[in-house]
């Protein structure tokens, strides 16, 4: 095992699948977790981050050298708990400082039993992943011994071909919205972020949340105006039921929008495979160009699988309509022969710039 740094007061440890090791001190009670190692370099909104239901199964490693320091507050999580499964970074702030906060981060993530590791060179960490690919690893107490925890780490699944929309999605089905004039919007819930559900609101819509495993019957009976799939943890792979189920809704031609693991239930539904990443798509400032305006929007990700570029390209129903200008990947489609459109990337923020927040008013324009 290779160290990459050595504290002298280390008490806990973040192992990666390679072997490497990186030592610190624990954030809370740590005994170990485990799960896929990724990070995100949005300089703020580790609240939303650690509630966003797309990173369940997922070890986070902030590259903000701060983390804690303007604490939290109740309104701003994107879920009814912490998401993530274990936290690595440099300095954990135990004294935030904000008007605005309600709580510290530490007792935040106390209440909902997150483990980590502080005091890690996460500069040599991302750099380490950003080269080698995404990898699973495993934060533990070193007192539980170092074989221990790569024994562990040795049995834990691999994210590529792991079903977990089923694990964050809603159990029963639930109603948001007031107006009696807004069209009525099926949301099939795959872990859905919460600032979604306040874009659709806000713009008037009442929406049924239903669970990820809802039959097409139900969706039917509510006679809805259009249908809204979420983003979600996990590969898009093995959620065929839901990809049938949506290819049942477009055969029965209802508008659709999709988000992020949406957009890649939409793309298999019309028999466009998906791939896992080298390393994922995760931040704030990830630049995407919209080809149908010409415009380039500054944009939220979060995403570690995408669709295929080729076989997407080479659909005759298919138009690409916004494209990931690092690294060219499909950004967003729209069906030609259907009302039907989806980005990878997230228009909602929460957390990240409000630059493609137009996209919930095309969707409701396009229901009208
Ligand atoms: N934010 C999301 O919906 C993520 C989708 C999918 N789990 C991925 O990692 O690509």
């Amino acid at each position: 095992m290779s160290t990459r740094t050595f504290n002298e007061k280390a008490k806990a440890v973040v192992i990666l699948e390679d072997g490497t090791a990186f030592y610190g001190k624990s954030i809370g009670k740590l005994n170990y977790t485990l799960g896929e190692i990724c990070f995100n370099t949005g300089m703020t909104g580790y609240q939303e981050i650690f509630t966003d239901p797309s990173y369940f199964g997922q070890i986070m490693v902030t590259t903000n050298a701060h983390i804690g320091n303007y604490g939290v507050n109740s309104d701003e999580s994107e879920s009814e708990t912490v998401q993530i499964s274990g936290l690595v970074c440099k300095n954990f702030s135990l004294n935030p400082s904000r008007v605005n906060s309600d709580d510290s981060l530490k007792s935040f993530l106390e209440q909902f039993r997150l483990q980590g590791i502080s005091d890690v060179d996460t500069r040599a960490l991302v750099r380490h992943i950003r080269k080698h690919g995404a990898m699973n690893a495993i934060i533990g107490n070193l007192d539980l011994g170092i074989d221990v925890l790569k024994e562990k780490l040795a049995n834990h699944p691999n994210m590529k071909g792991l079903e977990l929309a089923s694990k964050v999605s809603t159990s029963k089905t639930y109603n948001l919205g007031e107006s009696n004039s807004g069209p009525k919007i099926a949301v099939l819930d795959l872990g859905c972020k919460t600032n979604i559900l306040k874009h659709l609101v806000k713009r008037d819509a009442q929406l049924t949340v239903f669970p990820y495993n809802v039959s097409l019957d139900d969706i039917l009976k509510l006679q809805p105006d259009a249908i809204f799939v979420s983003n979600g943890p996990g590969d898009p792979e093995p959620l065929t039921e839901v990809t049938q189920l949506v290819r049942s809704v477009l055969d029965k031609k209802i508008p659709l929008f999709g988000i992020c693991l949406g957009h890649q239930i939409l793309a298999q539904a019309i028999g466009i495979s998906t791939y896992k990443m080298h390393n994922g798509h995760r931040g704030i400032n990830h630049p995407v160009k919209n080809l149908q305006t010409g415009k380039s929007e500054i944009t939220s990700q979060n995403h570690g699988f995408a669709i295929d570029k080729q076989q997407t390209q080479k659909n005759p129903n298919v138009e690409v309509t916004h494209i990931h200008l690092n690294d060219q990947t499909i950004a967003g489609i729209k069906l030609k022969n259907k009302k039907a459109f989806s980005v990878q990337y997230h228009p909602e923020a929460g957390p990240g710039p409000n630059d493609a927040t137009y996209l919930f008013d095309d969707f409701l324009q396009m229901i009208k």
